[in-house]
């Protein structure tokens, strides 16, 4: 009872607030959605889906961030860096002589034609015919019952019973002196580059620096990557940042751990970074500078502040656990609402936005995070879902390691590309996955029978008894539970069967 009195106080509280505005006496719309990223489509969707009148606002390109200068490009981008990397790799296969003449510009105008293929998925022709209507403008929240939308044709406010915020998130620039006068590229502008840049400073070393800074090395850019932090992607364990710094220094990129970026400067034509290590002041020269230290989610200037919709610490719309703000009938979902920062996670949320939002007078559903997975697409790719070890010991969860390394296996070999390693951690003495973390080839694609086990709570003792084709890279993931099983053998049992056998020889 004591658990769910809070809860319901917070509801009153929310009614009262709601009550303080006018309420129309009818409402133009069941929905309104702001944004038409992955979230916001996804809301859009569902509500079309379930015949509810909604309104989708896009104040920019349809698709957000992802389709338009986030995961599309970029990993367009990877592709050609991988191919150019393979073709220098080519007399490992027994190709002599392989060359590449490559041209950045076409391959950033690939980069365009891959979003253009791909827009038809996220367009206003593919939602309207959902049964979706799509504005193409500015919305703001004039009321907890009415969006007011800006378009070309003029200013329109309509009434709502329901508002989801899917407003995304954008490039967190920090306020480096200089920086702004050096001029710098975000993952907003980057894909308008036509020239290779000679040098080129990534700042940090997180998902997006990573991806990007190995790309343009294989470009062929002098790269520095600096990041504060003592190794990169700081979220995995330490042994899958070690295989990641350790390919990078191989493929030339000069990596600056702990170094912290203080102030950008230009002097003798040529601009440089000043960066402190350890006390000392390093000067990094460049051509180009990357910004990317994360993203801040967009929560200014639609209407937030004038409804006293708050934000956390980290900078998103504050919701409850069914994605509820302040007010009960306006929801948030995606980068503008956290934890995660993911394409699937915001259509993930979308989901629980679009139905607590439609029929949270009847029931609302809370957000189940339990199995979240994501993956870093660089070479190696790192994926993950559930705990690392780090994590675990952070929450003090009891966990046992059980690894399979990727060099002994038969397809790896044989792909040349015997790198890497499944590690899964387990309930101290079960078979329970809480977490599983794969470094190597298509390590994306070879997660996704750890987030189906660990979703339907399918042990290592069931994927060790399923069959896997031989040979696959997914053998990995059989392997790694045979692993788990030779060192959980009742050693027991063993002992007096080979007394058995023994005396059955005679
Ligand atoms: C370089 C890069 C690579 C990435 N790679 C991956 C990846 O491989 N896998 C992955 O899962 N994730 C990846 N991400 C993250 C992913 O792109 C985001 O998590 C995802 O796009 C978030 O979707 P969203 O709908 O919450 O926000 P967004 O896609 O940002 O959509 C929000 C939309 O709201 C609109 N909007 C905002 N305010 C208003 C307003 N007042 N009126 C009207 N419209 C408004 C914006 O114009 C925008 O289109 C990557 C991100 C970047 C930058
Ligand atoms: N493959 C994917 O799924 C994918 C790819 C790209 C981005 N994303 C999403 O986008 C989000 C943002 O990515 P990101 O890489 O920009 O941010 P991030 O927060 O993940 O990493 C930023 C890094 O910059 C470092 N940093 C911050 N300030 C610094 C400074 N002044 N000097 C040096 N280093 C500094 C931080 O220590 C951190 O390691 C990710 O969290 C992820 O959710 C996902």
């Amino acid at each position: 009872m004591h658990r769910l009195l809070p809860s319901l106080f917070r509801h009153l509280a929310a009614r009262r607030r709601l009550r303080r505005w006018p309420k129309p006496r009818r409402f133009d719309r069941n929905l309104v959605v702001i944004g038409a990223g992955a979230a916001g489509l996804v809301t859009a969707y569902i509500a079309a889906a379930v015949r509810a009148k909604v309104t989708l606002v896009e104040r920019g390109a349809m698709g957000g961030d992802c389709l338009n200068s986030g995961c599309v490009p970029s990993k367009a981008l990877i592709r050609t860096a991988r191919l150019l990397a393979q073709i220098r790799n080519a007399p490992h296969y027994g190709i002599a002589r392989a060359t590449a003449e490559f041209d950045f510009a076409a391959a950033m105008a690939r980069v365009r034609a891959v979003i253009r293929e791909v827009a038809p998925h996220d367009s206003v022709e593919r939602y309207a015919g959902l049964g979706v209507e799509v504005l193409q403008g500015e919305a703001r929240i004039v009321s907890p019952w009415a969006v007011e939308v800006r378009t070309a044709q003029g200013t329109q406010t309509l009434t709502t019973r329901a508002i989801v915020i899917a407003a995304g998130a954008r490039p967190f620039v920090p306020p480096i002196p200089g920086l702004a006068e050096a001029g710098y590229l975000t993952s907003d502008n980057l894909w308008d580059l036509r020239e290779l840049p000679r040098r080129l400073l990534v700042l940090g070393g997180g998902p997006i620096g990573c991806e990007l800074a190995q790309c343009f090395a294989r470009f062929g850019s002098r790269v520095t990557l600096v990041e504060m932090a003592p190794r990169l992607l700081m979220r995995e364990d330490a042994d899958v940042s070690d295989r990641v710094a350790g390919r990078f220094r191989q493929e030339g990129v000069d990596l600056r751990l702990e170094h912290k970026a203080l102030r950008c400067l230009a002097e003798d034509g040529e601009k440089a970074l000043v960066a402190e290590c350890r006390g000392e002041e390093v000067r990094l020269a460049f051509d180009q500078v990357l910004v990317a230290v994360g993203r801040v989610a967009n929560t200014q200037g639609y209407g937030l502040e004038e409804l006293g919709i708050p934000t956390t610490p980290a900078r998103t719309v504050a919701v409850d656990e069914c994605l509820q703000t302040l007010y009960p009938n306006i929801y948030a979902c995606g980068d503008v609402a956290g934890p995660f920062q993911f394409t699937h996670t915001a259509a993930h949320q979308a989901w629980y936005a679009a139905v607590n939002s439609l029929f949270g007078g009847v029931r609302k559903f809370r957000v189940d995070y339990s199995v979240i997975p994501w993956a870093t697409f660089t070479d190696p790719e790192v994926a993950r879902v559930g705990l690392n070890e780090q994590e675990a010991r952070e929450r003090a969860v009891p966990f046992e390691v059980c690894r399979y390394d990727l060099r002994d296996l038969d397809r790896a070999i044989v792909d040349g590309e015997a790198h890497g390693f499944v590690k899964v951690l387990t309930a101290p003495g079960r078979d329970k996955i809480l977490g599983a973390t794969i470094v190597g080839e298509h390590a994306a694609d070879l997660l996704a029978e750890f987030v189906l086990a660990m979703k339907h709570g399918i042990g290592l003792n069931r994927l060790l008894g399923t069959i896997h084709v031989y040979p696959t890279l997914a053998e990995a993931n059989k392997q790694v539970a045979g692993a788990w099983k030779r060192s959980h053998a009742p050693q027991g049992v063993l002992r007096w069967l080979a007394r058995y056998h023994a005396w059955r020889r005679g």
